[in-house]
């Protein structure tokens, strides 16, 4: 991969930078970043990581091979609009924004390769569950590279468009989900007197291995449930509890009001008009 500019230099950036710089993908002082006001900010990225910032005349957006939107999804229209007409016509762009589509960022950037993903926070440790969908103008080639700069933040499925909601709702949010019932655990655990240090260790061990154990057993959860419940025991009172309380309903409905919700971002941002200057 040739250059390669991050717009937005936030908390996501640094997850995908940290993956990149960590797996060695490509030197880092060919990933550039750039954002709106934070000096602050790029200076840490540059010292952390290594990676260079993008000059006042912002010259790197035309050695570009990809740029990397990363703001929020409020602020992508005013960054395509500054960076747009700086573009080489073969640059091709990446998204890790939720909700906003494809037409979208054409919009924004003008008809070019562009592929709009969704990876997670685990990228910080090489280990983002990542979806991708591309428009037509994405060759092969450009795919491939793509797959292997997502690649040194975790795993990569292609899907159809419109599945990245979806994929936002199970795995761009998933992390927060499971960092929420650890919460609710260790509340658990310390209301009914386990110090704090040792609850935590026991829910950090237990989360990794029921994870570890899924990957690689292959085996069905319901099975791998089965197997922890035994008859009349603890873990079936337990469950049945959840189950009374409508643990799956609550994450159907939380699954759908994330969906819904990247839906919406993208509603939005498909109805602000830009002034596009390419
Ligand atoms: N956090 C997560 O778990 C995940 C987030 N995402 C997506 O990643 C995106 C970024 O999220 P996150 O990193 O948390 O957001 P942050 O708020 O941490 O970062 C946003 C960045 O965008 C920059 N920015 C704003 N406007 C412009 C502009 N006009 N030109 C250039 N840069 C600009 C900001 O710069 P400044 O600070 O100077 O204002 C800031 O660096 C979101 O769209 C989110 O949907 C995707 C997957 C997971
Ligand atoms: O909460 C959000 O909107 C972003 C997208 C997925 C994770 N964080």
């Amino acid at each position: 991969m040739g250059k390669v500019v991050f717009v937005g230099a936030g908390s996501m950036a640094e997850a995908i930078i940290a993956g990149i710089v960590h797996q060695r993908v490509m030197p880092a002082t060919d990933v550039f970043v750039m954002n709106k006001s934070d000096e602050e900010r790029l200076i840490h990225l540059q010292q952390t990581y290594g990676v260079s910032i993008v000059r006042p005349d912002r010259r790197e957006l035309a050695q570009a091979e990809l740029v990397i939107l990363a703001t929020k999804p409020k602020d992508v229209q005013q960054a395509m609009q500054d960076i747009s007409h700086l573009l080489q016509d073969n640059t091709a762009v990446l998204s890790v924004i939720a909700g906003v589509s494809i037409s979208t960022i054409e919009k924004g950037v003008g008809s070019r390769a562009i592929a709009r993903s969704m990876p997670n926070t685990s990228a910080t440790i090489g280990l983002s569950a990542t979806g991708i969908a591309y428009n037509s103008s994405v060759s092969l080639d450009m795919k491939q590279r793509i797959t292997n700069l997502l690649s040194a933040i975790g795993i990569v499925e292609e899907v159809e468009e419109d599945a990245l909601h979806l994929v936002t709702a199970l795995s761009g949010s998933g992390p927060a989900y499971v960092y929420y019932m650890a919460e609710a655990l260790e509340e658990a655990a310390l209301a009914k007197g386990l110090s704090k240090e040792i609850a935590r260790e026991l829910i950090i061990q237990t989360l990794l291995g029921a994870a570890t154990m899924l990957k690689e057993t292959q085996n069905e959860p319901c099975e791998l449930r089965r197997n922890v419940t035994s008859p009349g025991g603890t873990t079936e009172a337990g469950v049945n509890t959840l189950a009374a309380q409508r643990f799956k309903e609550s994450i159907a409905a939380c699954i759908d009001s994330a969906e819904n919700r990247s839906r919406e971002l993208g509603a939005l941002t498909d109805t602000i008009s830009i002034e596009v200057k390419h």
